[in-house]
This record gives C-alpha cells, sequence and structure tokens, in this order.
C-alpha cells in the first residue's frame, strides 16, 4: 500500500519527494542533459494471463518485465475482471463518500492500529508545505475474522481467524451496501493479482508458481479514494511518493484531465490518462527491494487539476505478514552481504512512518521518543 512522502517544493531545477522515508530529489533534465526515458505507460494486453500454454504467458511475462525494469508503471488492459464488477464499485463509491459525515467516521481510521475505515478531508499530509491531502478514502486490508475473506483462502493456519479484528465496517442503515460491494472488488482484485505473481515470477525467471508459498495469506488492502478537484494551484490529491507494498493495482475513473502523475528520469511528471476499464499496474518499494533494485518502485501523485471528481480504488498486494524474504538468489551481486526481512514488521515500519504524517496520530516511534 502507499505511501511515505512529503516534500515536493519544485523549483526550477529540482523535484524533490519523499521515497521510503528518505527525502530524494531528481534533477530536471533537458535539450542534451536529457536521459532516454518514458514520457507514456505501456498498455500491456493481459488476455494472455488466461492462456494454458506457458509460451504465452511467459511472453507477457517478457514485456511485464521489461516495464517493471524500465518504468516501474504500465496499464494492465484486457485483465478479465468484469467490467460491471469496476462500474458497479464506483458507482458504490460516490454514494459512499456522500454519505454524512458522521455517518463515515463511525470508522475513522484513527480508532486502529493499522489504520483501517474512513480518512477525513486532508488528514493525510504526505506534503509538509501543503495544508494536507485534499483527498477522503476508507482502507480496508487482510482480516481473518471477515468471512468474506476465509473462501479466497484455502490453506491458511486456522489459527489466524482468532486474530483482533483489523477492519471496520459501518453499521448504519444507510451504509450497509459499503461492505459487500467493497468485498466484490476485493475478492476479484485478489483472484488478478494472485494470477499477476505467476506472471511476475516468470519475469524474474523463476518457476512460475516461485511465491505461492509466501501468499497463502497475503497482506492485501483496498483503499477507495475521492478527490475533489483542486481549490488552490498549491493543493495536491496525494503528495509524491511511492508505494510500500509489492505492487499495486489502480482502477481510476473517467475523468477529462489526467490527475495521476508518474516522475520520470529527467524529472518531468508524466500523466498516466485514465483508460477505460484498464488497471494501472505498478511495482512497489519491497518488489523494488527482492530484485535487488533490478524493478523500479517509482515516484507518483495525484492532482486534481480538472472540475470533475476523481475517484480510484487502489489494490495493495504483499506476501504473508509472517513470511521471511531477501533479494532474490539470481540478482544478487557478488560480495554483497543481504539482509533477511519479516514481511509484517517491513510493512508496519513503513505504515508507522506513514502514520506520521497524518495529523493528530501519536505514533509508537513517537511515544518511545520523549519531547518529540
Ligand atoms: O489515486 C490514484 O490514482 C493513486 C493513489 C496512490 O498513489 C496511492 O494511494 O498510493
Ligand atoms: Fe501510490
Amino acid at each position: 500500500m502507499s505511501t511515505t512522502t512529503t516534500t515536493q517544493t519544485e523549483t526550477e531545477n529540482w523535484v524533490h519527494y519523499h521515497d521510503g522515508g528518505i527525502p530524494g530529489r531528481r534533477q530536471v533534465l533537458k535539450g542534451t542533459a536529457a536521459k532516454e526515458t518514458f514520457t507514456a505507460l505501456p498498455k500491456i494486453d493481459f488476455r494472455r494471463i488466461y492462456s494454458d500454454k506457458l509460451e504465452d504467458r511467459k511472453e507477457l511475462a517478457k514485456e511485464v518485465g521489461a516495464a517493471c525494469q524500465d518504468i516501474g508503471f504500465f496499464y494492465a488492459v484486457n485483465h478479465g475482471v468484469d467490467d460491471d464488477v469496476l462500474e458497479d464499485t464506483f458507482d458504490a463509491l460516490k454514494e459512499y463518500f456522500a454519505l454524512p459525515k458522521d455517518v463515515k467516521m463511525e470508522t475513522h481510521n484513527q480508532k486502529t492500529e493499522k489504520f483501517r475505515g474512513y480518512e477525513a478531508f486532508l488528514e493525510g499530509k504526505l506534503d509538509p508545505s501543503t495544508r494536507g491531502d485534499l483527498k477522503e478514502g476508507f482502507l480496508m486490508g487482510e482480516d481473518f475474522t471477515d468471512p468474506e475473506q476465509l473462501q479466497l483462502l484455502p490453506n491458511f493456519p486456522p489459527s489466524l481467524t482468532h486474530q483482533k479484528p483489523r477492519n471496520q465496517w459501518p453499521t448504519h442503515s444507510s451504509a450497509l451496501f459499503w461492505r459487500p460491494a467493497i468485498y466484490r472488488y476485493y475478492t476479484s482484485m485478489f483472484a488478478f493479482s494472485k494470477r499477476m505473481l505467476h506472471i511476475f515470477a516468470l519475469a524474474l525467471d523463476l518457476p512460475e508458481t516461485y511465491f505461492d508459498n509466501i501468499t497463502t495469506h497475503p497482506m492485501t488492502n483496498v483503499r477507495a479514494v475521492h478527490y475533489p478537484p483542486q481549490e488552490q494551484q498549491s493543493d495536491v490529491g496525494i503528495g509524491a511518493h511511492t508505494d510500500f507494498c509489492w505492487f499495486t493495482l489502480v482502477c481510476q475513473s473517467k475523468t477529462a484531465y489526467p490527475a495521476l502523475e508518474v516522475l520520470n528520469a529527467n524529472g518531468l511528471w508524466v500523466p498516466v490518462h485514465p483508460e477505460p476499464n484498464a488497471f494501472v499496474v505498478n511495482v512497489a518499494d519491497f518488489l523494488k527491494l527482492v530484485t535487488g533494485g533490478t524493478w523500479q518502485s517509482t515516484v507518483h501523485r495525484v492532482r486534481n487539476i480538472g472540475r470533475e471528481e476523481r475517484y480510484s480504488m487502489p489494490f495493495f498486494f504483499s506476501p504473508n505478514e509472517d513470511a521471511k524474504v531477501s533479494v532474490v538468489e539470481h540478482l544478487r551481486r557478488k560480495g554483497e552481504e543481504y539482509e533477511e526481512f519479516v514481511v509484517g514488521e517491513y510493512f508496519q515500519k513503513r505504515l508507522d512512518i506513514d502514520r506520521t504524517t497524518h495529523m493528530g496520530v501519536e505514533t509508537r516511534a513517537e511515544k518511545k521518543k520523549p519531547g518529540y
């Protein structure tokens, strides 16, 4: 899931951002200084993900691998998830965000450790130079006490059902449509993501099922987001950042002006035009780490500069919380030491950084620091 970021003060020559909690900057390169880099995202035809011929899946994987290495972003078209599911979920998003604030605040995300539930306008603040992210959202994720998730997980330890609930769901009668609507979307995206992992494995020259045993009960999130049109020139919907899961699938509503932007190697923001029913797929920090930096986790942001309301629903995917991962063997450089990470620990560390950018939230890290 996203995010860690902040400063994005743009001067003439530099773009500033935060990547994995670490401030970064990129020089804006023009003329003869400009590097060869992308100026649009490739569209990859995913029909082949359903082919029973390994050759077809490998051919798809080759295109995916090239995009992950060169850009870190691509469109997945013909992905096989029903248009109806996507359209109905967008309708549900519009209805949910139009509910009265007190109905939404019943599940305020600051009531939970994992930040699940409703996030109000301007509470996120990835860029400290702004008044906050001009968005409202709702986050749900892996929670093995939600029966809707158990049917998706045939081989997971039954002890997980005894964990404390993580999600929050509204109970007001006007909002009861929300949970089944989000679960319909979640279920489709979950199934697609498991197939996507096979393509990623092939793209890394690994056996197709290489990641299966670390994704029996994966960490996942759906974040439903509403971005109203920007009110001020300096507003951002979500400040520049990289995501901190393995990979992200984004469905965005159709707006005349593109709102999602991806930073290229020349420091230029490349617009991601809404493509009807396509997913925007991006590699996130954890997958970059596991590929030893062979794949890119690319900086992106949202500015809703048009006059339309914008909705999006990123689906964030990571392996099992208790899985241990490190850099894939054949991508290691000789003589370098590589750390092993527990997926859930890495994730929580990044979530804690993210929480510091949310107003009014005292994080566990802050609690440990007197006088902070
Ligand atoms: O709304 C979007 O298009 C992308 C949002 C995003 O980057 C995120 O939630 O991490
Ligand atoms: Fe993101």
